[in-house]
């Protein structure tokens, strides 16, 4: 009861009620709601049922059985300014990363999405102790002195991909053990080879049977040689240099991602104690050490991709609005091909993230004509346009006059998706599952509804082209945008655009 109790006021608080308006909405008095959040009211079911819908949130999921839809009313410019979130790609790193200490790790302005919260089931399924700090989205977390792999909760485990990135940290302290295997959006085949092959360096041999990774670990083995990634991903990235982190000596990892989540977890691995130079480079030195028990405070960059998101809503409407904490460095091939087409906006001076590091400057889009880019557009490791933001240029097509190539080489599904974009009136014709070619601009864009594609940015990508449809669209099953972006509806929402949540009964 207790624990309930302590969700049901983590959720009040981040929506921003009082116990009073609670009580409210659930047609009940301010002290039965002080009494609820201190374990010390029994809760019927349907009282529980109540309290998730009223505070749409899915910590008790009796409430939340059905899955989540949006209804978007379009056509309304947006304006006003919104602030960028932190990433949830370094969330996930970082979450994964405080399995290496064991100390406490608070991580300051965590994204509150889906995929965080699947990562913090597992730990949690495993021993690790985690609390929202009252007021904040502010994690701290607290590893038991041995986690209890036995125990994990497979469920959550499968629904992301992340789970691949408990592979560096746990192998330090297992000499056998067992993870479901990785889930997430559904985007195709997606290799965890190179994952392997890098490990092997640090003594973990995994054989894949019935669902699981069945691992096996000499503890205590190190690289004799650099690393030499076989591909430039950036997780695979990640779990090297967690492995590297508590390995007592050097690690050289070449062909190493330099993106932004990256990045954030260097700096974070750095307050660990781990040294690592080349830090936005491809070659990465790590000199680790065995044990770590600090305590540590660290608050990720924003998100690129999500500022990404909020350009393209601008660019759908027709819309000035101001988005403040751009992460310009991971955005600014983006915006160099935007300015090819004839985008314009205004930018601050440089600032500086909370992580110390990362540069940021408050972006307002101008609203104007625009044309398609001469050549294709497509993506590559950073430097070069983030594969996560292609899908954003498909929409930003359909508003400039003439034809774009879009071409994903990198996901099998995720081109595929985008003709979904032809619901809403879009002219996108697919070539081969890899490349879509958009004509524009779009004459009018038609209100639909639509089944969300089962990935993340193609289902954002229908969300924004909704806004510049007149009338009412449905977008169902928005767990994959729930995925990623927090409280996505609301903040468009502020933004003047009208969408809401709702759920079947
Ligand atoms: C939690 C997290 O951080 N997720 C990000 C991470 O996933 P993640 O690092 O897991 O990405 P993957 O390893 O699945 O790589 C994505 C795809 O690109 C291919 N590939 C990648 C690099 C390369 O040099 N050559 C190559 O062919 C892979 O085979 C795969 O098919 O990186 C992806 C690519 O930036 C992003 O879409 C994800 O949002
Ligand atoms: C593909 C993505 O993420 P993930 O690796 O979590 O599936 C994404 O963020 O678009």
């Amino acid at each position: 009861m207790a624990r309930i109790g302590n969700l049901i006021r983590d959720a009040r608080r981040h929506k921003g009620m009082t116990q009073t308006d609670l009580a409210e909405l659930l047609g009940t008095s301010q002290s039965a709601v002080a009494r609820i959040e201190q374990g010390g009211q029994n809760l019927s079911l349907e009282m529980l049922a109540r309290i998730g819908e009223a505070l749409d949130s899915e910590f008790v999921s009796l409430g939340h059985s059905q899955p989540q839809h949006l209804r978007v009313v379009g056509g309304a410019q947006l304006s006003g300014s919104i602030d960028v979130k932190t990433s949830k790609n370094a969330a996930v790193a970082l979450l994964c990363a405080a399995l290496l200490n064991k100390g406490r790790t608070t991580l300051r302005s965590l994204a509150r999405i889906e995929e965080v919260n699947r990562i913090i089931e597992v730990l949690n399924s495993i021993g690790v102790r985690t609390r929202w700090l009252p007021d904040s989205s502010d994690l701290e977390i607290t590893p038991p002195a041995r986690v209890d792999l036995d125990a994990i909760d497979i469920e959550a485990a499968r629904r992301t991909r992340t789970v691949i990135m408990f592979l560096g940290p746990l192998l330090h302290e297992f000499e056998g053990f067992q993870l479901p295997y990785a889930g997430g959006c559904d985007l195709g085949t997606r290799t965890v080879e190179p994952h392997l092959v890098a490990l092997r360096h640090f003594g973990l041999n995994v054989a894949a049977t019935q669902g699981f990774y069945d691992a096996d670990v000499r503890i205590g083995q190190g690289p004799q040689r650099p690393i030499v990634l076989t591909e430039r991903g950036d997780t695979v990235t990640e779990n090297v240099l967690m492995a590297a982190a508590r390995h007592p000596g050097v690690t050289v990892v070449r062909n190493a991602s330099s993106n932004y989540m990256v990045q954030d977890l260097c700096f974070f691995l750095q307050r660990l104690g781990v040294q690592i130079d080349g830090i936005g480079t491809t070659t990465l030195t790590v000199r680790g050490v065995a044990d770590i028990d600090v305590d540590v405070d660290y608050q990720p960059s924003e998100d690129p991709i999500e500022a990404m998101s909020l350009l393209a809503a601008a660019v759908v409407t027709d819309s000035s609005i101001t988005i403040r904490r751009v992460p310009i460095e991971f955005l600014e091939i983006e915006l160099a091909t935007l300015e090819t087409m004839g985008m314009k906006y205004d930018v601050t001076p440089e600032y500086v993230s909370a992580n110390g590091h990362t540069r940021l400057v408050d972006l307002t889009t101008i609203p104007g004509p625009l044309k398609a880019a001469a050549d294709k557009i497509h993506p590559l490791p950073f430097p070069g346009l983030n594969i996560d933001n292609l899908p954003f240029f498909a929409l930003i097509a359909a508003k400039a006059e003439g034809t774009t190539m879009i071409h994903d080489w990198v996901y099998e599904n995720r081109a595929i998706y985008l003709t979904e974009l032809t619901k809403v009136g879009v002219n996108v014709q697919l070539l081969d599952p890899h490349r879509v070619m958009v004509t524009g601009p779009t004459a009018k864009f038609r209100a639909a509804e639509v089944v969300c594609p089962p990935a993340l940015r193609p289902g954002v990508v229908i969300l924004l082209a909704m806004l510049a449809a007149p009338g009412t669209s449905v977008l169902r099953n928005v767990y994959v945008i729930n995925r990623g972006y927090e409280d996505l509806a609301e903040r468009l929402t502020a933004l003047g655009a009208k969408v809401d949540t709702f759920r079947d009964i």
